[in-house]
């Protein structure tokens, strides 16, 4: 079964395949997915993964239901063992495998609580859906991974520099007035570190990564100075949680950690989206020619229809 679930599933080889599957079926309107369909089921909120699996799944030939788990349908429980008395009317457990039965691939998002660190480690959401599901699972962003994120950003540097091999890349935090996941950090840099780049972390020390993402992550360089920025070939901003003071928001005197055209020098900029303008990242960072994160965006389209193929076997 091939599950899309982390990056760290699969090799070097396979994930350069189906980049390289994408970037020669760019825009590729066929009827690889006819009959086909995907469940996409969203606990949170998405504009670009939702659009972008509805379009791409209609592009291939095949048919897409949206749910929005608890509204719509009933709210999923997912812990193991529980009696049920709370407010959730239906388990993961029996969902997962009645889906199963009408759908190929269920595609879930599930963001972390940010409240409880310890389910959150355990990615409890989509590990029942791998559990329980009888088809390929593809993870739209869980508590831990975005890894259809993290290759659509890979597919944007190897288009943007003809390779990932050696490519200097920050992962660089930014100010947020909220304390949001690290998914897409952990898998930006895992999938960098899988497939070459030249891999710095830059944040301010009470922002590490996560022990599981760090130890896969070989000699990573770790700064807590911005001045690296502007000697990087690509600027990745994104604000990500404390794990030291764990679902607080940033502290006021990290603002002045918003990237800036000056911090940036002479690098590409890309952001996974949404970003919070002048306080992420500035107007001047977006308005730059610098900036290829609509880019990025758009492979995320590219991207995810090679990763249906190849979770049903197509590729
Ligand atoms: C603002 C927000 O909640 N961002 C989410 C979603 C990012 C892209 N899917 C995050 O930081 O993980
Ligand atoms: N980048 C990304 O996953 O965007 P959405 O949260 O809008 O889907």
């Amino acid at each position: 079964m091939r599950h899309f679930i982390n990056t760290g599933d699969y090799d070097r080889a396979t994930l350069e395949t189906i980049l390289t599957h994408a970037m020669t079926h760019r825009g590729e309107r066929s009827t690889a997915l006819s009959g086909r369909t995907v469940a996409l089921m969203f606990f949170d909120s998405s504009l670009r993964t939702r659009a972008s699996f509805a379009v791409g799944i209609a592009q291939l030939g095949g048919t897409s239901v949206t749910f929005e788990v608890g509204r719509g349908t009933w709210n999923l429980e997912y812990q193991e063992g529980v009696v049920m008395d709370g407010d959730k009317p239906e388990h993961i457990a029996d969902a997962a495998q009645v889906l199963s039965r009408y759908f190929d691939v269920l595609a879930i998002r599930c963001f972390p609580s940010l409240k409880r660190p310890e389910e959150d480690a355990a990615d409890p959401v989509i590990e029942a859906f791998r559990r329980y599901a009888t088809v390929p699972v593809i993870n739209l962003e869980s508590a831990l991974y975005h890894p259809c994120q993290a290759m659509a950003d890979m597919l944007t540097i190897r288009e943007r520099f003809g390779r990932t091999e050696g490519v200097r890349v920050a992962l660089a935090w930014t100010p947020h007035i909220k304390a949001l996941p690290t998914a897409v950090p952990n898998s930006f840099a895992l999938v960098a570190a899988q497939l070459g780049c030249r891999l710095t972390i830059v944040a301010p020390p009470e922002f590490p990564l996560p022990d599981v993402v760090m130890e896969r992550l070989g000699d990573v360089e770790v700064v807590h100075d911005q001045s690296v920025l502007a000697r990087q070939d690509v600027v990745y901003a994104k604000s990500w949680a404390s794990l030291v003071n764990y679902g607080a928001p940033p502290p006021a005197r990290y603002r002045d950690w918003i990237l800036t055209p000056e911090k940036l020098g002479s690098a590409r900029f890309l952001h996974c989206l949404p970003l919070r303008r002048n306080v992420e990242v500035t107007d001047a960072v977006l308005a730059s020619a610098q900036n290829d994160c609509y880019d990025e965006a758009e492979n995320r389209l590219h991207v995810q229809k090679s990763i249906l193929q190849f979770c049903l076997h197509l590729i």
